[in-house]
Order: C-alpha cells, then sequence, then structure tokens
C-alpha cells in the first residue's frame, strides 16, 4: 500500500503512545490499517492486536483489507472489532466473576422501550417520558459515573430518572440481561475490579488502536486505559468530525491526549486523498464558522470538482430532481455504488426511496436501524428469543397473541397475576397449561406457542424461522395486517432478508448475539448490497463516495431543531456538515426545498455558509 512520508513515519513509529490528528479523507484510516500490518511484519501476532472501529462495517473492511495486504484468513484479526463487540467477548468470557451466568440476554431496543414504559406505569410516571428517560440512562451509564451524572440533573429530572434506572437494572440483573451500555460498564467493572482479568487482557493485546478516537467517550476511554499494559498505543482521530457529543462521546479526550501521555508522538497528515482540492477548501470553509477547533491544513492535489447548490419548489421536486440526476450520472458511466444520498433526519429518506423506486434505480439503505425493528422482523426474532430465554417476558408477552389466538390483554393479565417469585410470564402460562386451569381456545393457542418453542430451541436459526412461520401462519397473518399488496411484498422481502441473515449463523444463540449486537449498531447496513447508498450524516462516517447528494439543507432539518439553542451544539451540527461534505470525491450537489410537508421552509444557515465560502473560493 502506497503511503506518503507523513503516513510512514505514523505506521513504523514505537515506543510511546501516538495520536495521528488529520482532517478528513487524509488516509488515517488507511494509516492504521497499514502500522496493523507492519506490526504483523515485526513479527506481532495478529491475535494480540485490538484494533477499534467505530461501526462493524468498518470493522468488515479493515479486516478485507488486511487480509489483502498480508494473505492472513478473516480468524486471524479476531481483534479488530467496535468497543462494543470487543467488549462482549470479554464478558462472555468473565460474566460468572460478576454474577452472571452464559448464555448472557441482550436487550433489544424494543426491549428497554418496554422495559422502562413498564416501570414509570408501577411508579406513576407518564410514559411519554420513557424516551427520555432512557436516553438520560443511557448517558449516564456511557458518562463512566452514573451517579455524578444524576447529580447534576435538575431535581425533577433526576428523582424521575434515579427511580427508573434503578429498577430498571434490577430487572437487567434479575433476567440475567444486559443492555447495550452495560455491555461497556461490565467491561469496565470487570476489567476494574476483577486485576487478574486485567491483567489476562494487558498480557494479550499488544497493540491497541483506535480509528474515530474523537468521538470516544468516557466510558470507552476508561476501558481503554484498563486494556493498555504498556504505551503500544495509536489513535487516529479528527476533532472536525466529533459528531457524537449527543450520545455521550467526549471530544476532550482527544483533544487532551497530549496531557494524558506526555511522552506521546502526535503525527499531522495534511494531504487529502480522496477529494479534489475545491471539496476539500469548501468544507474548510464550512468549518472556518466554528469557534472552537485545532487548527490544520488541508489540501488537495486533485483538481476539477463539480459543486452545485440548489433549491427547489417542495420535497417532490427535490427528489425527483436528485433521482433523475443520478440516472444521469449512472448513464454517464458512474456506478450506483458511487453515488450517496446523505439527510440529517432518517425521516427524510422516504422521498428518496420513492423517487428511486419510481426510476428503477436500484438502492439500499446505510446505517439503517430499522431492519430489527420492524414489525415482522420483531415478531419472529421475539419467537427466536422466546424460545432461547424463557425468562424474557418482553419477548413472549409480544408473540403470544400475535398472530392472533385469542390470548387477549386480560388474559396476560391473569398470566401475570398468577407468577410467584421471580417466575416469568412464560413459566407462570406453562403452568396453567399444565393444571388445565384455562379456557379451552387459550389452552390450545398456548400448548401450540410452546410445542413451537420447544420445538425450535435447538434448531439452526433460519430453520427455526421457517418453522414458525409455517406453524403459526404467519405469512398468512401478515398479509391480513397489511394495508395494501404493495406493503404485504415489502415486509415479506424483509422476512426473506431475515432468512437469509439467520441462514449465516449455526445456532440460535450465536444468531441472536450477533442481532443484537448488531442491531444496536446505529451505523450498520446488512453489507454488500447493490445501489445507491442512502445514509443518515453520521451513518456516513469513514466513507466515500464519487459523487454526493446533500439534502433538505434547511433551518430546523440540518440544523437539527433540537440542536439549535447552544452554540455548542450548533457547531456539532456544522461538524456533520464538514463530515458530510467530505464524503465527496468529484461531484457535491446540495438541495433543500422551499416547502416541505406543506409548510414554508426555510434555507439552512448551513446553505448560506456554503454559498459564501464558495464565492471566496470562486467556484
Ligand atoms: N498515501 C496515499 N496514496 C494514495 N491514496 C491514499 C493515500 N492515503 C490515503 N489514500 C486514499 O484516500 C482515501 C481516504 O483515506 P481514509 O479513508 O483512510 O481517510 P480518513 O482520514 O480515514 O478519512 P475520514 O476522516 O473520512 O475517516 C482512501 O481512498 C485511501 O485509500
Ligand atoms: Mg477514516
Amino acid at each position: 500500500m502506497k503511503l506518503s512520508q507523513q503516513q510512514a513515519a505514523a505506521v513504523e513509529h514505537l515506543g510511546s503512545p501516538a495520536l495521528v490528528v488529520a482532517g478528513a479523507g487524509s488516509g488515517k484510516t488507511r494509516t492504521l490499517t497499514a502500522r496493523f500490518a507492519r506490526l504483523m511484519e515485526r513479527n506481532v501476532d495478529s491475535r494480540r492486536i485490538l484494533a477499534i472501529t467505530f461501526t462493524n462495517k468498518a470493522a468488515g473492511e479493515m479486516k478485507t483489507r488486511l487480509m489483502q495486504m498480508t494473505g492472513c484468513l478473516d480468524t486471524d484479526f479476531p481483534w479488530v472489532r467496535t468497543y462494543h463487540s470487543a467488549c462482549y467477548t470479554i464478558l462472555k468470557k468473565h460474566c460468572t466473576k460478576l454474577g452472571y451466568r452464559m448464555p448472557l440476554e441482550i436487550f433489544s431496543s424494543y426491549h428497554q422501550q418496554k422495559t422502562i414504559k413498564e416501570i414509570a406505569l408501577a411508579q406513576n410516571i407518564d410514559k411519554k417520558h420513557a424516551p427520555a428517560i432512557l436516553s438520560e440512562i443511557s448517558r449516564a451509564k456511557n458518562s463512566g459515573n452514573v451517579n455524578k451524572y444524576l447529580d447534576a440533573l435538575p431535581l425533577i429530572t433526576r428523582s424521575r430518572t434515579e427511580g427508573i434506572y434503578r429498577e430498571y437494572e434490577r430487572i437487567l440483573k434479575e433476567k440475567n440481561a444486559l443492555d447495550f451500555d452495560n455491555i461497556l460498564c461490565l467491561t469496565r467493572d470487570l476489567l476494574r475490579d476483577h486485576p487478574e482479568v486485567q491483567a489476562e487482557y494487558r498480557e494479550k493485546f499488544q497493540h491497541i488502536l483506535v480509528d474515530e478516537y474523537q468521538d470516544t467517550n468516557n466510558l470507552q476511554e476508561e476501558i481503554t486505559r484498563l486494556l493498555l499494559g504498556h504505551e503500544n498505543l495509536f489513535c487516529v482521530g479528527d476533532d472536525w468530525q466529533a459528531v457524537y457529543g449527543f450520545r455521550g462521546s467526549n471530544v476532550s479526550h482527544f483533544l487532551s491526549f497530549p496531557e494524558k501521555y506526555p511522552n506521546a508522538r502526535i503525527f499531522r497528515l495534511e494531504q487529502n486523498y480522496r477529494s479534489a482540492d475545491e471539496i476539500v477548501q469548501l468544507a474548510n470553509g464550512v468549518i472556518g464558522f466554528n469557534e472552537s477547533r485545532m487548527d490544520k491544513h488541508c489540501f488537495s492535489e486533485k483538481k476539477g470538482a463539480v459543486i452545485e447548490t440548489r433549491t427547489f419548489f417542495n420535497e417532490f421536486e427535490e427528489a425527483e430532481w436528485v433521482a433523475r440526476k443520478i440516472r444521469t450520472e449512472f448513464r454517464t458511466g458512474v456506478d450506483y455504488e458511487d453515488m450517496v444520498v446523505m439527510y440529517r433526519t432518517k425521516a427524510l429518506s422516504l422521498w428518496f426511496e420513492k423517487a428511486l423506486r419510481q426510476l428503477q434505480i436500484p438502492y439500499q439503505m446505510v446505517g439503517s436501524k430499522g431492519f430489527f425493528e420492524r414489525k415482522e422482523i420483531l415478531d419472529l426474532n421475539c419467537y427466536l428469543l422466546a424460545a432461547a430465554f424463557p425468562s424474557d417476558d418482553v419477548a413472549f408477552e409480544r408473540i403470544v397473541n400475535t398472530p392472533k389466538r385469542g390470548i387477549g390483554p386480560s388474559m396476560i393479565t391473569k398470566i401475570a397475576q398468577a407468577r410467584v417469585g421471580l417466575m416469568s410470564f412464560q413459566q407462570s402460562a406453562r403452568i396453567m397449561v399444565k393444571e388445565r386451569v384455562l379456557t379451552k381456545k387459550v389452552h390450545e393457542g398456548l400448548t401450540a406457542i410452546f410445542e413451537l418453542l420447544d420445538a425450535i430451541k435447538e434448531m439452526p436459526p433460519a430453520l427455526a424461522i421457517q418453522e414458525i412461520l409455517d406453524r403459526t401462519g404467519y405469512l398468512g397473518y401478515l398479509e391480513g395486517y397489511c394495508k395494501t399488496p404493495d406493503e404485504y411484498n415489502t415486509r415479506k422481502d424483509q422476512v426473506d432478508e431475515l432468512l437469509h441473515t439467520a441462514s449465516l449463523k449455526e445456532t440460535l444463540h450465536d444468531y441472536l448475539e450477533d442481532v443484537n449486537l448488531i442491531r444496536e449498531d446505529k451505523d450498520d447496513d446488512d453489507g454488500g448490497g447493490k445501489g445507491v447508498h442512502l445514509s443518515t450524516v453520521h451513518a456516513s462516517k469513514g466513507l466515500e463516495y464519487q459523487m454526493a447528494f446533500i439534502v433538505g439543507l434547511e433551518e430546523q432539518l440540518f440544523p437539527h431543531w433540537r440542536s439549535m439553542e447552544s452554540d455548542h451544539e450548533l457547531e456539532e451540527e456544522r461538524r456533520l456538515m464538514y463530515v458530510a461534505v467530505t464524503r465527496a470525491e468529484s461531484h457535491l450537489y446540495v438541495t433543500s426545498a422551499s416547502s416541505r410537508r406543506k409548510k414554508r421552509a426555510k434555507k439552512s444557515r448551513f446553505f448560506y455558509e456554503l454559498d459564501e465560502a464558495m464565492d471566496e473560493l470562486g467556484i
């Protein structure tokens, strides 16, 4: 792999922690990957290098790259992972030390929300607060110090959040379950409180490499420090691209690297190898509107970008223009996979999906956490969960009357009331079936469910799903549920997709583990699909495309209304804009609509800033 002098210097550096600070497209990820391969040449065992990526997709790409470079196999790189995935592997091995047992269940966001709502109900708190409370809890955990975080909340929010938090954690523990944040929390506890475990991993990981370091949160930082038994830490990042502050990431870890590691070497890369210089300069112009930022010089030797800003009458015209443009460019030889349509919020994707479909242009959604949250996918996965984890009340409650079997809410209450001690819904229902205390219809319905759950428990996941479909007549039910044949076809396609995903795993537990780790990885896609990418800006991080469309550039949308109150948040939005612009290699189109959902829409301040920067650059 070709490297510049600066990149090579970073790759070769040994003997102290190192940080590569550089703008987008300057080859940070490439440098990190090259360093991995170089360490192998120096006889470091690839299994003893921990390389942290931001998404599962990025981990996959890095592994593929490494395989090409070294001729090794996928399995030779077991520790090229996201924080969550690496921590989960550590936890699985040692969870008994924390009072858990295998198999662990990972709570999906559906499970989290249901559980929080129920607790809120029991504590007389309006369940409409549940989502806010859940994200507060999540931020508290990722802050690294829950109590301190809660203490700093306004009194009312605090008492409400704290009460729910404690009960929520109790339930998780009782169910031997984790949520996504607990994967990190518990790994930290494990490493902190169990010196022998810490020693094991300190000895194991001879080198630690971290990509996208600017978006590390406190907990991840703490885990990294606990794992680091030496000075072989290599981080790369760009403070201009810190865009996860809203989720508790803390760019100060990045900025204070030199203080934390006084003997650290700082490397800077200035040349952008991705984009044409006009795009690089435009991106610099955009970020220039932010007050707080490190200074960086970025340039590119490539010239001749196409940059265009456009405003349309409404969202339909905007989407139609984008779709037509995509078709025209495709005809001139640009592959669909080299094009991306980026938006600030996922809700915007609809219009573009529709316009692309109309022109029969293939597309794929990047970062659509939607898949595992779709009704049909949740239904089927909850069957699998209920089979694998009889204590999972959320899953059992969802499937017990889906498809309808005459087991309505009052019956569910009855089952719930019959529980004693730590008994789960499912256990309670099983006892009622055994004791024959139910009406004929309910008895038969439950019996059928239990026969099904018992049958699929040991099956490979794809077979298990097929069995569920066959025995419950699920597709017939789904057809009745859908309002149009079109909707049914889409949902049916998702079920096929699920069968395919499931067929890649051998055991039910492997499958569920994977689903839950990926499901929560909000920036993942199903990988390898064909077509134009549709993506949130967040999910586009680290990726590159010949041609990029940034759409919906209107006030309230981008910057997002929730982030318009403080300068601090507004700057994060502007960094997001910087991320978006720097995805483009040679073509950049930026669009807005004057009216959206029949309401007047105001052009985004970023739109004007872009125009201003373009004027200055004479583009
Ligand atoms: N020395 C080089 N010579 C040629 N191409 C390079 C070189 N370094 C990087 N590239 C290419 O430039 C592009 C951007 O590199 P990379 O994705 O590693 O940048 P990055 O700094 O990680 O970007 P981002 O900040 O967006 O994550 C890639 O296509 C990469 O292969
Ligand atoms: Mg990168």
